[in-house]
């Protein structure tokens, strides 16, 4: 009951959001809608005539949650049918010919739902559940229909699944937002990939399934299960039977639509022809004989044309050779890429029928540490005829995801009046109509991968971005402050600060601010920092004991920042919480180290300006090593190897010092020596005073070494050339981990 509640209290929210009638806007952006600029109020009681157990039956349970009760006497009629009914016969020729399409009247006197079919009569009280959310129903046609075929969600990415009740309450947006596929693939689910794969699933999981399959048709969402077996598969009777026994015990658990995911595997399972005669066989002895299972779906392994080798004929074979009814994804042009026309003229051909999209975005499994909540767009509006289906992978935050989600439902089911930005802004105030300000705020600035193997990137502040670039070439260049950029940066800031903490404590969405909680502690800091640097800024040359404050906060804010960023999240691929990090603090950092630079000068100070907050200092009176940068990601630091032969001075020291005592959890040394502990010696201390070689132990039998280091505290490292000599070495690695 809880979670029925919990849902349908966030779908509530969305009618209390009390949209005024200009601001209101369907969603997805309907194909044709036409108001009478007039509204009635709905009277409390109306005559309805639908043919209830008929095709239109999802409509009309829908319709009966919206609605008072019918009385048989009332003059108000409404009207529900699928073209052929009795009932709307006469709207017939009315009624868009495309699948899920509908046509909706609100009149004086009546409301009429006509659908193509059953999900289009279900769409167009979806439409009039909008509607009714205006102070005063207005007076509408509205002819619509989507573009795009399948059009959802596709929850395949790596990192923790989603929890059940989140599944829930997608499958209930999914409704709302008028997609019609979810496809189940986490990649984590033991029992949809290798090894479990082969198994059912236990009891509790089957039963969360089954009620997954139940809520999915509630919403008239189309529940695919994915398999995801070819890391293991073995072409042979036993595990094709295998695949058919998991099919029906899915089957059996009310699953109605089928996929077979082969990406990210190698070795046997990736053979195209292999692939292709089993998902035949798939489709002739199970989805064809079922008679009621949607169309099967197949990724490949080869998924996106930078990893594909057309000359090497897999996508021809799979084009060729798989039955016409089943459908293929594609990426795109690359792993994490936007669509266009260029991106569907390749793939359509190879796959003799147009690809069914599985767009990578907003999933954020390689890029952990960021949120993406920007707009959804770099997609072509002109490609609603290339594709058979459009599924977008999220990420492990499934309300977070939504922002991206209700763009994705608004572009594929109307590609052409899509609007990136306007829906971006809907989509926050869907997501929390009361604080959707102070979100937009948080997602202008939290919207950026940072740096990832795929170059994929986001634009992130991009309604500040001119007064930060005004401010910081002013003041780089001329050492004065532009005072309009001034203060809107500082404004801004305030608001970072406002929104942060405001949205901490919502009760509005509690299960999205438990998801983006460390990025708001995050984003709020960032606020602070930059307050503290425009202070600095104003007080570099006119002010040193406010400098000076403004230095220490500043400072203070970065160690507090290091901290968010080793403390949550500390995931093994991209730990951390990262907020604002390709424009808002970039600038920041060089706005700090600008104005002690100035204020340096101005005083003859030797403040430090390094304006990221470093745990590590490394130097040396080794001149090639002194050079060398130290890096931390998350708890792992490292000095950047050289490429170049150091030479070392005999007695030569290289030494790496920490903040504060840290615990090791190991160090790795690589010399590009065999013997290297015969010329150097490593040696820690935990209080700058006692010092204790530690041994250096061959790792691969070659030049690297480790350090038994483990639980050890440290407050410096050193490496000394003992051999009374110079020693040419490299410096190939130089790494530790904290515990
Ligand atoms: C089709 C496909 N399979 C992989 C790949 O795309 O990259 C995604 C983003 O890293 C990942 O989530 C997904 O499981």
């Amino acid at each position: 009951m809880k979670r029925k509640l919990l849902c349908s209290v966030w779908a509530g929210c969305l009618s209390l959001g009390m949209l005024s009638a200009q601001e209101f806007h369907l969603q997805p952006t309907p194909q044709v809608y036409e108001t009478l600029q007039d509204s009635i109020v709905l009277p409390d009681a109306y005559r309805f005539s639908a043919d209830v157990e008929g095709a239109a039956s999802d409509a009309v349970r829908l319709l009966g949650t919206l609605l008072p009760d019918h009385q048989e006497k009332a003059d108000f009629r409404i009207t529900v049918g699928v073209k052929g009914d009795k009932a709307v016969r006469k709207y017939t020729r009315l009624i868009p010919s495309k699948a899920e399409g509908y046509y909706l009247k609100v009149g004086k006197n009546e409301i009429v739902i006509a659908g193509a079919d059953a999900r289009g009569a279900y769409y167009g009280v979806q439409t009039l559940a909008q509607l009714l959310t205006l102070p005063k129903l207005p007076l509408v046609e509205v002819t619509d229909y989507p573009d795009i075929p399948y059009r959802g969600v596709v929850e395949g990415f790596y990192g923790t699944p989603w929890s059940h009740e989140a599944r829930l309450c997608q499958l209930e947006f999914y409704g709302r937002n008028k997609m019609n596929v979810y496809l189940y693939g986490p990649k984590d689910d033991p029992y949809h990939s290798t090894p479990n794969w082969r198994k059912p699933y236990p009891e509790r999981e089957a039963a969360q399934l089954k009620e997954l399959v139940d809520k999915a048709k509630e919403n008239n969402v189309i529940f695919y299960w994915a398999i995801h077996p070819g890391q293991d598969i073995k072409w042979n009777d036993e595990d094709r039977q295998n695949l058919l026994n998991k099919f029906e015990k899915m089957y059996q658990l009310g699953v109605r639509g089928f996929a077979v995911f082969f990406d990210d595997i190698s070795g046997e399972g990736t053979k195209a022809d292999k692939q292709a005669d089993l998902l035949n066989y798939l489709d002739d002895h199970f989805v064809k004989v079922k008679g009621d299972v949607e169309p099967l779906i197949m990724c490949p392994t080869e998924y996106n044309k930078a990893w594909s080798n057309v000359k090497g004929g897999y996508l021809t074979t799979l084009g060729e050779k798989l039955n016409k009814g089943i459908q293929i994804m594609w990426t795109g042009n690359s792993v994490i890429a936007t669509i266009d026309r260029e991106t569907m003229d390749f793939i359509n051909p190879l796959l003799k029928r147009k690809a069914y999209i599985w767009w990578n975005f907003p999933v954020s499994d390689y890029v952990r540490d960021h949120l993406l909540m920007g707009p959804v767009y770099g997609n072509a509006l002109d490609i609603k005829d290339e594709m058979e289906g459009f599924v977008s992978n999220p990420m492990e935050h499934a309300e977070a995801s939504k922002i991206a989600l209700y763009s994705v439902a608004d572009y594929a089911w109307n590609l052409s009046d899509y609007d990136s930005d306007l829906s971006w802004k809907r989509a926050i105030k869907d997501l929390m109509p009361q604080h959707a300000a102070y979100l937009e705020t948080f997602a202008a600035h939290n919207s950026d991968l940072g740096a990832n193997g795929h170059r994929f990137r986001r634009e992130e502040s991009v309604a500040l971005q001119p007064a930060l670039e005004a401010l910081l070439s002013t003041y780089e260049k001329q050492h004065i402050i532009d005072e309009d950029a001034w203060r809107q940066v500082n404004e801004e800031c305030c608001k970072i600060v406002t929104a942060s903490d405001i949205l901490s404590v919502s009760q509005e969405n509690q299960p999205f601010i438990a998801e983006i909680t460390p990025w708001l502690m995050q984003f709020k800091l960032v606020g602070q920092y930059g307050e503290a640097v425009l202070q600095m800024m104003r007080w570099a040359v006119t002010d040193k004991t406010g400098f000076e404050t403004a230095y220490e906060h500043a400072k203070s804010l970065q160690l507090l920042m290091y901290k968010v960023d080793t403390s949550y999240n500390q995931n093994p691929y991209q730990p951390g919480i990262k907020s604002g990090s390709k424009v808002l603090l970039p600038t920041f950092y060089a706005l700090f180290e600008a104005s002690v630079g100035l204020y340096n000068q101005a005083y003859q100070a030797a403040l430090d300006t390094r304006a990221v907050y470093m745990p590590y200092t490394w130097n040396s009176d080794v001149p090639q090593l002194a050079a060398l940068p130290v890096l931390r990601k998350g708890k792992m630091g490292n000095v950047s190897p050289s490429n170049e032969v150091i030479r070392w001075q005999a007695g030569g020291e290289a030494l790496l010092m920490m903040d504060q005592m840290r615990t090791l959890k190991s160090l790795t040394v690589d010399l590009g020596i065999a013997d290297a502990p015969k010329f150097i010696r490593l040696e820690i201390t935990a209080d700058g005073q006692r010092w204790e070689a530690i041994p250096l132990q061959p790792v691969n039998g070659k030049t690297r070494f480790k350090a038994e280091v483990e639980g050890r505290n440290v407050q410096k490292i050193r490496l000394t050339n003992i051999t009374g000599q110079e020693q040419k070495v490299y410096f190939k690695q130089f790494g530790f981990e904290e515990k």
